[in-house]
């Protein structure tokens, strides 16, 4: 009694099958203490010994379709996927939460928050030298997305603007939406990844203030009608207070000391710096002085870029 037929072709009655398919969607505030404790995790990582690692428990899904142009071990997404942070998609395979692409046309904004908690973010894994021959229309998703306007700083692309590793543009939308914790999780995985914050800092800021796409219009196009330049001018390299501890200012952006030569993860420079699952691997994308080098890497090795995270961890 009580029970409904099934419908006549077996399938179970709409009611069952609509609950099949019912989302929990999170709370914005359930979420944020979710990436509190990842983020907790993460660092707590860090003092571990190799192997005893506890895993960071990601509070929302994170997605590559792999396309195989790149080189794996240099690639900054398979990199992810071998840290259990990202799962792969098989081509024609449907993501529901952001799908950053090169071919989208709406920006990522402060807007995308709840799809971000809710669905999570997934990257198309291919090489910018080959968009063409990319079938980006069987990599769906509901909400595709551009980034707007930012700086690379992997060792490909260092200094170019818009190409963004997979790394990068997961980071980039965290931060945006809301979540720099998330774009730290992902970006203490690099050893050049502190240097992606560092190189964005002042836009990264702006767009995660905006309501919504418009805004994050607005922002960019102010800062390539000259605030850029503006901002360059009034950056005093010797201000201790400015803020910019990690700033080199001897690395010009774009040098030609810098091997971005090639945009697809195949040139010899490029490095998957920590296939050995540390964070301190040798830097070999420029010409730099091994002084230097060590000079970064000690660098490197203190927290203070995340001092900003973990302060707000504690408070
Ligand atoms: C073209 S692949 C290159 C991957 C690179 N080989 C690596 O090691 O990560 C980078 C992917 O990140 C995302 N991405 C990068 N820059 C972006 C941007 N400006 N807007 C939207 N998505 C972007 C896209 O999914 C893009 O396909």
């Amino acid at each position: 009694m009580g029970r409904k037929k099934p419908l006549r072709d077996g399938r179970p009655p709409a009611k069952h099958k609509e609950s099949r398919f019912k989302k929990t969607c999170k709370s914005l505030e359930t979420f944020t203490s979710e990436v509190h404790e990842a983020l907790d995790a993460s660092i707590q990582e860090d003092g571990k010994a190799e192997g005893s690692e506890a895993k960071v428990k990601f509070p929302c899904p994170l997605a590559m379709w792999d396309l195989g142009h790149c080189d794996p071990k240099r690639c900054t997404g398979r990199k992810l996927v071998r840290k259990d942070l990202v799962r792969t998609l098989r081509i024609n395979q449907r993501f529901n939460g952001l799908v950053l692409s090169p071919m989208g046309t709406l920006y990522v904004s402060p807007a995308d928050k709840q799809i971000v908690a809710d669905s999570g973010v997934a990257v198309i894994d291919c090489s910018w030298a080959k968009l063409d021959d990319t079938p980006f229309a069987k990599m769906r998703g509901g909400h595709p997305r551009l980034l707007p306007y930012l700086i690379a700083a992997n060792p490909v692309n260092y200094g170019r603007p818009c190409k963004l590793s997979c790394v990068e543009a997961f980071a980039a939308t965290f931060c945006i939406v809301g979540f720099p914790e998330l774009a730290t999780i992902l970006l203490r995985k690099f050893k050049w990844g502190k240097v992606f914050l560092e190189l964005n800092k002042g836009l990264l800021e702006k767009y995660s203030k905006c309501q919504d796409v418009e805004e994050v219009k607005k922002i960019e196009s102010d800062f390539l009608a000259g605030a850029h330049d503006e901002e360059t001018e009034d950056f005093d390299p010797f201000d201790v207070e400015s803020g910019r501890e990690f700033s080199n200012p001897n690395r010009v952006i774009a040098s030609k000391g810098m091997t971005c030569e090639d945009d697809d993860g195949t040139e010899e420079d490029e490095e998957d710096d920590d296939d050995d699952d540390s964070n301190d691997a040798t830097d070999k994308q420029e010409n730099r002085s091994e002084e230097e080098s060590e000079e970064e890497a000690a660098a490197a090795s203190k927290p203070v870029v995340w001092k900003g995270v973990k302060k707000k961890l504690r408070d």
